[in-house]
């Protein structure tokens, strides 16, 4: 008897079995937990085929309802955006790696706190907000174009652009909260960050925390002690950046920042921890989506039918900017519809958090006559959104042109949906943006001499983890060739003397 009623507590689930809502069939305790094995967006797709476009499923004693579908996530995410407006709490991402710094605006709950800091935060990344960090992507876009200028040996040589993609995004994401930014890509303190937010990225991921699901494996603590080491390494960098800003704030030596701006602002009644919380938002947020983006649009712009998209590229850019001034003028303007529908054909295309953000219901919702009560947990399967046959015209297909014309509403999962959507969507779409169009008028990018470095083109072959919250790409080399050296040259030594002061 003691037994069985045991069992039946370390079995049970935060909310019991939704009626009328179809199941996926798991193992007692564990659930679905092996049946959706490392990757989950493609295990869940693949379920989706038997059960349809929505069903539940256990994972450990948590019930969760997934949508597969672009109009399934349609309707519950944006038709039921204020039901679905909060986050869970998770034992591993909140009760161990976010103890001390608390949390992101990304994996709060819905609460008072949280609506101020999504209200500061928004504040801080609408239009206005984003085109006066033009500056900023201005001089990042820069270093890191230079950078590449000067490794690339006229395109005569394979080149990793990861590191210089991951200094870029963290030297913006840095400039734009702090007002500091790194000069080389081997300072230490430049490594630490990137090193410690990948590795935080992959506690966060919907696959690699078990003991999130069954309590039981809290009762064996590796993994919950290596997510604390990490927690004090991001502490020890998140106190010297803010410390430092104070610093410059009472020396009056401080560039113009969102910390700053809050800080320097009484009324923004935000308490020392809440703007710990932004500045981590803002640190972590863009730090890996925004160079996972960029890195896999090169990726693909050197495999062969990159070699076609490039040129169609760079033929609308020249018929836009015949004076060779689209450097200077994309900062200012998104002028060119083709290079816009690339960069959407990216975000769809490798849609690098495949899973989005969990959400938790506060309001019970209506599903095609099903109730799912209060406090339920939903997960996106926005990889499998973004590849619905019934949406997209061959969605395994790499084609900008989708995005060419009339396209209006939702066009793709990649931020997310509904009420809790990306806050920074519109600052990732500028530096995107300006990424591109900068690469794309200075070089032509080419397949690496070493064929064995050759990007995959596949979206999932093209990731390294796919149990990380972001997917990683791997490993690929490419190489650059300028399309006009002098022209280059003389676009870097303008913004050189542009940006010297910064
Ligand atoms: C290409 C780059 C980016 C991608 C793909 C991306 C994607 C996402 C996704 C999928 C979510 C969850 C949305 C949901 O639950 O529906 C999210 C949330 C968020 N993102 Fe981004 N993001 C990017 C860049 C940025 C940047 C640059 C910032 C700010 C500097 C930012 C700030 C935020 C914030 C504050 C949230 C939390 C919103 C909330 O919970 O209320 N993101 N992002």
């Amino acid at each position: 008897m003691i037994i069985w009623l045991l069992f039946k507590i370390v079995d049970s689930t935060d909310i019991p079995k939704i009626r009328g809502l179809p199941e996926a069939t798991g193992w007692p305790i564990f659930g679905c937990l092996f049946q959706l094995g490392t990757n989950h967006s493609l295990a869940l797709s693949k379920l989706s085929k038997k059960l349809g476009p929505v069903f539940q499923i256990r994972l450990g004693n948590k019930r969760i309802v997934i949508a597969n579908s672009f109009d399934s996530i349609r309707e519950l995410w944006i038709r039921n955006q204020s039901s679905l407006i909060s986050r869970p709490l998770l034992h591993t991402f909140h009760t161990v790696v976010s103890s001390s710094q608390g949390f992101t605006i990304g994996t709060s709950p819905w609460d008072e706190s949280c609506k101020r800091r999504r209200k500061a935060a928004a504040t801080a990344l609408n239009k206005p907000a984003v085109q006066s960090y033009m500056p900023i992507i201005d001089v990042e876009s820069y270093s890191a174009i230079k950078d590449i200028f000067q490794e690339c040996k006229d395109g005569q040589m394979d080149i990793n652009i990861i590191p210089h993609l991951q200094r870029f995004a963290l030297n913006t994401s840095l400039m734009l909260n702090y007002g500091t930014r790194f000069t080389s890509s081997d300072d230490e303190l430049l490594k630490e960050i990137c090193n410690v937010e990948a590795a935080i990225s992959r506690f966060r991921s919907t696959s690699n925390n078990w003991q999130d699901y069954v309590p039981l494996l809290r009762l064996f603590p590796a993994k919950s002690n290596e997510a604390n080491k990490f927690r004090l390494r991001r502490d020890r960098y998140l106190n010297i950046l803010l410390d430092g800003l104070k610093q410059d704030i009472a020396n009056e030596t401080d560039k113009p920042c969102i910390t700053g701006n809050i800080l320097k602002d009484p009324s923004a009644q935000l308490n020392e921890a809440e703007i710990k919380s932004i500045c981590l938002t803002m640190v972590s947020a863009g730090l890996d989506t925004i160079p996972a983006n960029i890195i896999f649009g090169i990726s693909y712009l050197s495999s062969s039918h990159g070699q076609e998209i490039q040129q169609r590229a760079y033929e609308e850019i020249q018929d836009i900017y015949p004076d060779d001034d689209a450097w200077e003028r994309c900062l200012v303007e998104e002028r060119v519809p083709y290079v816009t529908a690339f960069y959407k054909e990216v975000l769809r295309y490798f849609t690098v958090i495949p899973m989005c953000l969990p959400r938790r219901s506060i309001h019970d919702i209506e599903y095609n006559g099903v109730m799912i009560p209060t406090g339920t947990l939903f997960y996106m399967n926005a990889f499998g959104g973004d590849y619905d046959e019934e949406h997209f015209e061959n969605p395994e297909i790499f084609n900008p042109e989708r995005y060419l014309g009339d396209v209006e509403g939702t066009q793709h999962f990649a931020y997310g949906a509904g009420s809790r959507m990306c806050a920074g969507a519109h600052l990732a779409n500028r530096e995107l943006f300006t990424f591109f169009i900068r690469l794309i008028t200075a070089f032509r990018i080419l397949p690496p001499k070493d064929e064995n470095y050759a990007a995959a083109t596949d979206a999932m072959e093209a990731n390294q983890y796919h149990t990380a919250l972001v997917a990683e790409p791997k490993i690929f080399k490419c190489r650059f060739e300028p399309r006009n050296k002098d022209l280059l040259a003389a676009w870097l030594e303008s913004t050189r003397q542009r940006t010297e002061d910064d």
